[in-house]
């Protein structure tokens, strides 16, 4: 078996010819160019697609394949495009097309060519090609390496069952290939529906996989003669997928492992159109925790859905990648960039990958905190929390400076590390940052008679500190001091009176936290209506 791997970019016979008069057993495989044997000139202009069938909207197994192509397109210096496969004209879904274009441009991945962007290859979408596969069937026709089969669906599913009652794997058994000329001619002539078959050679077709190896599969000898052209005139994924690879010069396909086995009859289609074949690298698959493939018939996995729950682009970006494969350590909090630079494609390993979207708050919360720290990022946050506060408490909110940039803001950062989403800000355990909660004097005096004399006490060290900084810390000492005073009252049971009368709760943040929170006038107002009621 053959062990050796390369970048794939040097993967061409020239510049492997290279390789071996350089005595060169192994290219290395651990970073972009610079690293291989292969010079620039040589190399071909790396040109990846993701090519999805809008039967569905994008869910995250197709969003980490298009990642895993944007990235390799990026850390070559070269062209990601985008190429929507819509042959299959029973399952189509009118808006799954501008809905993979829009996740991929949420998701911060747009290509470079294709969809809306347009491209000097297109048209983009393959039932706008039509001509281009009916013109590489009739190729295949005229060499011989194709034949238009007649045999009526009643005759294959005939075969389907006796298959299946023998015990064996159903397979067209080939019969129109030895239809002759002048049958065929009369027939076509005749109106009898057909479709083209490709004629699949016994031998097996080699090819050196940039995840899985050397992989070779007898497929003439397993499988029947493949359709490439259907009755209706629309190709079958295995000749629209070639013919596009290659008028697109995609130098590189990175495509689901599910098509592993599929690619020794696309290389036997290169051969025959008389085409060199790019590179591939087949990904693994993203699967359910029940060991099934992640499918578009699953809606709780469609990227709009966590993007509707509140999850950020890069969380992700960074929990799909994270439960795969690709990079030479795995850790939460990668953005975009870091992507970029450390993914490689020598370390993709060929097992799927059981995603786990319970840990998706987490990536969520450490990619929020990275958002928070950034002075720009942060602003949208900002305006996204006054709308959600506007529209669930718009007409409950007693006090409007609450509404206020400087006071959402301040929140945000007081919060960040804690929340996993702004949406965190509109739970109940934060209703008492938006709403003054309903507490009576007599619940606080059950936890401590001296509890008037704290609020009167508290009220009083906040007035006379009006110019120091408001801290948490600075805010803990006084307390501190204020409990030192009472002759009842323990430090403990004290924040616990100040809890309560500020938020309404026996839990959540510091009392020191939610002073900040609130601010001093906030403080002073809550605590005061306390003392009048
Ligand atoms: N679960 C998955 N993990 C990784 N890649 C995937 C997954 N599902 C699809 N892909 C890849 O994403 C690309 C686009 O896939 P496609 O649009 O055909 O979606 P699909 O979910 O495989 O469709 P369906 O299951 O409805 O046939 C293909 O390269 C495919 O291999």
């Amino acid at each position: 078996m053959l062990t050796r791997r390369f970048c794939g970019l040097c993967s061409s016979s020239a510049s492997r010819r290279i390789s071996a008069r350089a005595q060169i057993t192994e290219c290395n495989i651990d970073g972009p160019l610079r690293n291989c044997v292969t010079t620039a000139n040589e190399a071909r202009a790396v040109r990846v697609r993701f090519a999805p069938s809008p039967t569905g909207f994008l869910h995250l197994g197709g969003l980490r394949t298009a990642l895993y192509n944007f990235l390799f397109a990026r850390q070559h210096g070269g062209t990601f495009i985008l190429r929507l496969e819509d042959t299959d004209r029973s399952r189509l879904v009118p808006v799954a097309a501008q809905d993979i274009q829009d996740q991929l441009e949420w998701a911060g991945i747009p290509p470079d060519e294709g969809g809306t962007k347009g491209g000097g290859f297109g048209p983009y979408i393959q039932s706008q090609r039509i001509g281009l596969y009916a013109s590489a069937a009739a190729a295949l026709l005229e060499s011989g390496h194709a034949y238009h089969c007649f045999c009526t669906n009643q005759r294959l599913e005939l075969l389907k069952k006796e298959a299946l009652r023998s015990g064996q794997t159903p397979r067209y058994d080939n019969r129109c290939r030895s239809l002759h000329p002048d049958q065929v001619e009369e027939k076509l002539s005749s109106g009898v529906p057909s479709v083209v078959r490709f004629r699949l050679s016994s031998s097996s077709e080699p090819f050196e996989d940039l995840v899985f190896g050397f992989t070779q599969h007898a497929v003439g000898q397993v499988e029947g003669d493949p359709v490439i052209l259907k009755a209706d005139g629309f190709p079958t994924y295995h000749l629209a997928c070639v013919v596009d690879d290659w008028h697109m010069q995609v130098s590189h396909v990175l495509r689901g492992s599910e098509w592993l086995i599929s690619t020794c009859k696309h290389l036997q289609l290169y051969r025959a159109l008389g085409w060199t074949p790019p590179t591939f690298a087949h990904l693994p698959l993203l699967l359910n925790k029940d060991g099934t493939k992640l499918s578009k018939r699953q809606g709780d996995i469609f990227i709009q859905h966590f993007r509707q729950q509140g999850a950020l682009p890069e969380a992700l970006l960074d929990m799909v990648t994270h439960c795969g494969s690709g990079f030479h350590s795995n850790r939460v909090g990668r953005r975009l960039q870091d992507l970029i630079s450390e993914f490689n494609v020598s370390k993709i390993s060929s097992h799927s990958a059981l995603l786990d979207l319970d840990k998706l708050p987490e990536f969520n919360r450490v990619h929020l905190q990275h958002r928070l720290e950034d002075e720009v990022l942060c602003r949208p946050l900002v305006e996204e929390l006054r709308d959600l506060i506007s529209q669930c408490f718009r007409d409950q909110i007693e006090d409007q400076d609450l509404l206020q940039k400087d006071y959402l803001h301040r929140i945000l950062q007081l919060r960040k590390g804690h929340i996993s989403s702004v949406k965190d800000l509109i739970t109940p355990v934060y209703l008492y940052l938006w709403l003054r909660p309903s507490v009576s004097r007599q619940q606080l005096e059950e936890m401590s008679s001296e509890s008037p004399e704290i609020i009167s006490r508290v009220i009083q060290v906040l007035q006379e500190e009006e110019g120091d900084v408001y801290t948490v810390e600075d805010l803990n000492d006084k307390l501190k001091l204020v409990s030192k005073n009472l002759k009842k009252t323990k430090y403990s049971t004290l924040m616990k009176i100040l809890r309560l009368a500020l938020s309404g709760q026996q839990q959540g943040p510091g009392v020191g936290e939610i002073m900040v929170m609130l601010g001093r006038r906030e403080v002073c107002c809550r605590l005061q209506k306390l003392l009048n009621v």
